[in-house]
C-alpha cells in the first residue's frame, strides 16, 4: 500500500491556543495537510520521510504579508532617505532597468532568504510577475502575487495598459503552482493611481474574484494631499472607490485616525504592518495596538529588501512588538503573543491563504526552530523567545504544502549557492546600467 507521510518527530509544538506541548506532527504529503498532532505518533503511522525536531519548536510557517521580493537586488543600494525621494531619485530609476531575468534572479534570492528564515507564504507586488510565479512554483512556497500599477506620470494609454496588465496577470495566474500561487490586483497606492483607474482596477478585481492590495497611509506627505484635495481621509476615499472589503489588505496603515480604524474594522479589511520599513524611511509609527483593539486583522511584512534591509520575518516580529510599545507609550502594548499571531494566523487571514496553525486539518506549512543556541537559553517562555530572541538563522527545517523546502538548513528546492551568485552578478550589472 502506498502512503506518503512526513513525520516531524520529537519536538515541541506551538498549538493554536499558544500552549506549547511535546508532540509529533504527521503530514500527508499528497494533500499538503496536517493529519495529526500528538505524542508518539510514529508508532501508529507508516512513515516515508522524517524530520528530526528534537530540541526544536514546531511553529506555523511565517507569513510575510507585504514585500517586493525582487528588490533584494537593490539591498543597500540607496539608504537613509525618506520614501518619496528614495523612490523617485534612486529606486524607480534603477527599477526602470530591471528586465525579466533580473526579476527572476532577485526573486530567487528573496525566496531562498525567506525559506532559510522560516517564511512559507508571502504577498508580493512587483512587475515581470510571470517570472515570480515560476520562481515560487519551483521554490515551493505559497504566495499571493500581483502586478503593481502606477498611473501618475504616464499618458492615458500607458496608464490603462498598466491596469490591464495587473488584471490580466491576476486572472491568468490565480491557482498556479498546484494552487500555491494566488493573485490580487495591486494598485500601487492611493496617490500613485488616478481615481478613475483605481475604480476600474477595484471593479475588475471584484469581477475576477481576487483581492485588492495597495500601499495606504504610509507617510504624512501621502495623506495630506488627499485630505486637501478631497476633504476626506485616505481610507474614506478608499472605501468610496470600493477598495475596502474582507479580502483587501493594505500595506502600512501608519497614519490612520480613529474613524479610519473603525472603517477598517467595519469592512473587515486587513492591515500589513511593516515596522522596519516604517522606521528606516522615518514614515511614522502605526497604531498597532489600537488596530488590534478595534478588531482589525493585522499582519506583518518586511516590505522590499531595499527598505529593511532583509526578509527575515523574525526581525519584523521583534520590531513590531518593540515599536508597538513605543508608539502606544505602554510596555504592555503589542505583547509577544500578539506579535507572533500577526506573523502567523494574522498573515494567513490577511492574504486569504491557508496556513498559520499547527493542528489536524490545517495546511502543512511549518518551520522547526532550533532552541539550542545560547541566545535561546533558558527557555522560560517560548512565545517570548519567538517574539524577542529567535533569529531567522535558528530555523532548522521549513515545510510548505507538505513538501520539505529546507532540511537541516539546506534548501532543497533551489540551488542556494547558484542563486546567490547569479543575483550578485545581476545586481552589479543593474547598478552599472542605472548610473
Ligand atoms: N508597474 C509599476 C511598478 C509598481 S511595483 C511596486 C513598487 O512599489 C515600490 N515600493 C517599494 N517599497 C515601497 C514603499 O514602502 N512604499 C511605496 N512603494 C514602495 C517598489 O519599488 C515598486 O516600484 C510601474 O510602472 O512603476
Ligand atoms: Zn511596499
Amino acid at each position: 500500500m502506498s502512503s506518503n507521510t512526513l513525520l516531524v518527530a520529537g519536538g515541541r509544538v506551538l498549538r493554536p491556543d499558544f500552549e506549547v506541548v511535546d508532540a509529533d506532527v504527521v503530514i500527508d504529503r499528497d494533500d499538503g495537510v496536517i493529519d495529526a498532532v500528538g505524542p508518539d505518533l510514529a508508532v501508529d503511522h507508516e512513515v516515508d520521510e522524517t524530520l528530526d525536531a528534537a530540541g526544536g519548536l514546531v511553529i506555523p510557517g511565517l507569513v510575510n504579508a507585504h514585500t517586493h521580493v525582487a528588490m533584494t537586488l537593490l539591498r543597500g543600494y540607496a539608504d537613509d532617505k525618506p520614501l518619496d525621494a528614495w523612490l523617485r531619485e534612486d529606486i524607480w530609476p534603477a527599477e526602470a532597468e530591471l528586465g525579466p531575468e533580473d526579476v527572476r534572479a532577485g526573486a530567487e534570492l528573496g525566496l531562498v532568504e525567506m525559506i532559510r528564515s522560516g517564511t512559507t507564504a508571502f504577498a508580493d507586488m512587483y512587475f515581470h510577475v510571470p517570472e515570480i510565479v515560476d520562481a515560487v512554483d519551483r521554490a515551493g512556497l505559497r504566495a499571493r502575487l500581483g502586478h503593481g500599477v502606477v498611473t501618475v506620470g504616464k499618458d492615458d494609454e500607458a496608464a490603462r495598459a498598466d491596469v490591464e496588465e495587473s488584471v490580466d496577470v491576476a486572472r491568468e495566474y490565480d491557482g498556479a503552482a498546484d494552487g500555491r500561487v494566488r493573485t490580487a490586483v495591486m494598485p500601487h497606492s492611493l496617490t500613485t493611481v488616478a481615481e478613475p483607474l483605481l475604480r476600474e482596477a477595484v471593479d475588475a478585481a471584484r469581477d475576477a474574484g481576487v483581492p485588492v492590495h495597495t500601499h495606504a497611509n504610509e507617510t504624512r506627505e501621502e495623506v495630506e494631499p488627499i485630505v486637501d484635495e478631497r476633504g476626506e481621509r485616505p481610507l474614506e476615499y478608499a472605501d468610496d472607490v470600493g477598495l475596502l472589503s474582507e479580502t483587501s489588505f493594505l500595506a502600512h496603515g501608519v497614519h490612520v485616525d480613529e474613524a479610519e480604524i473603525d472603517l477598517l474594522a467595519e469592512q473587515d479589511a486587513a492591515v500589513v504592518h511593516c515596522p522596519a520599513s516604517n522606521m528606516k524611511l522615518a514614515s511614522g509609527i502605526a497604531p498597532v495596538q489600537d488596530l488590534l483593539d478595534a478588531g482589525v486583522t493585522v499582519a506583518l511584512g518586511t516590505d522590499g529588501a531595499a527598505s529593511n534591509n532583509d526578509l527575515d520575518l523574525f526581525d519584523e516580529l521583534r520590531d513590531a512588538a518593540m515599536l508597538g510599545k513605543l508608539g502606544a507609550d505602554d510596555a504592555a502594548a503589542v505583547p509577544a503573543a500578539a506579535a507572533v499571531r500577526m506573523a502567523t494566523e494574522g498573515g494567513a487571514a490577511a492574504l486569504s491563504l491557508p496556513g498559520g496553525r499547527i493542528e489536524a486539518g490545517a495546511a502543512a506549512d511549518l518551520a522547526v526552530v532550533d532552541l539550542d543556541a545560547p541566545h535561546l537559553a533558558p527557555a522560560h517562555d517560548l512565545v517570548s523567545h519567538l517574539a524577542y530572541a529567535v533569529r531567522g538563522s535558528d530555523v532548522r527545517h521549513t515545510v510548505c504544502d507538505g513538501q520539505v523546502l529546507m532540511r537541516d538548513r539546506e534548501v532543497l528546492t533551489l540551488d542556494a549557492e547558484r542563486v546567490v551568485e547569479t543575483a550578485r552578478k545581476r545586481a552589479v550589472d543593474l547598478v552599472a546600467r542605472a548610473e
